[in-house]
């Protein structure tokens, strides 16, 4: 039975959002072959860069399962989808990278990232995120929501089922919740990071797939 402070469609929301968000994972062949033996910067690049589309490819296949998304107006859907590919992106790949990356590779994966091109002034930041994300110990419950509310405008509805979900899995943290939306933004000041990062590219002629150009309103 939901617990008393949920009511039973608040529950069934939140599972469907969790089933959404544990349905659409990156093929793990792909984020294995980061791990693999040594690339050139070049490789290390297009291997970010194929993340990347999978990563925008599997987050509108999530959204698409929010339960009400689909009946949103279609510009708004776009408009929500475009404003918060970067930050999902980021916020899911700190989220596996810190939760998923076995000991060990996480060593691997930071080298990886940082002999891919991106300059050290982003490296830092975006590092202490997926720390600051993995600190948090979320269950995939509340990962799936943050990334949810992350996608959405957070209405009312959700932001009560979050401090209500936290209260459950956190009871012991009242501040949880708030420290959840602490990330947010945090998440947010990547934005601008990722933008640079992009425009650094842009000068030594890197090339995005037609899906990243597309929501990153690249080239
Ligand atoms: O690639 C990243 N990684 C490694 C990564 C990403 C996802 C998975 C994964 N496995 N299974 N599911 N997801 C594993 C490792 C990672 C990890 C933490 C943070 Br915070 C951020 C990142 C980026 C996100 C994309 N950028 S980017 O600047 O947009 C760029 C675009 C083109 C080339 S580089 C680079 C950093």
């Amino acid at each position: 039975p939901p617990p008393p402070n949920c009511s039973r469609e608040q529950r069934a929301l939140i599972q469907a959002i969790l089933k959404a968000y544990e349905r659409h994972q990156i093929p793990h062949d792909v984020a294995k072959k980061l791990l693999h033996d040594q690339y050139s910067v070049e490789e290390n690049f297009l291997l970010l860069t194929e993340m990347a589309t999978n990563q925008v490819q599997v987050l509108v296949e999530f959204t698409k399962n929010i339960p009400g998304f689909l009946s949103l107006d279609h510009e708004d859907q776009i408009a929500l989808l475009k404003g918060s590919a970067v930050e999902a992106m980021f916020l899911r790949s700190a989220q596996v990278f810190s939760s998923k990356t076995p000991a060990g590779h996480t060593e691997v994966l930071e080298d990886r990232i940082r002999k891919s091109g991106i300059s050290e002034e982003f490296i830092i930041p975006m590092f202490n995120f997926y720390k600051s994300i993995g600190g948090l110990h979320m269950n995939p419950e509340e990962q799936a929501l943050l990334t949810a509310i992350t996608i959405l405008t957070p209405d009312r509805p959700y932001v009560k089922d979050q401090s209500k979900l936290c209260t459950l899995h956190h009871p012991h943290e009242p501040q949880y919740f708030a420290r959840l939306l602490g990330r947010l933004t945090e998440l947010r000041s990547l934005n601008h990071y990722h933008t640079e990062i992009i425009s650094s590219w842009r000068v030594s002629d890197h090339k995005f797939t037609p899906l990243l150009c597309e929501i990153w309103d690249v080239q």
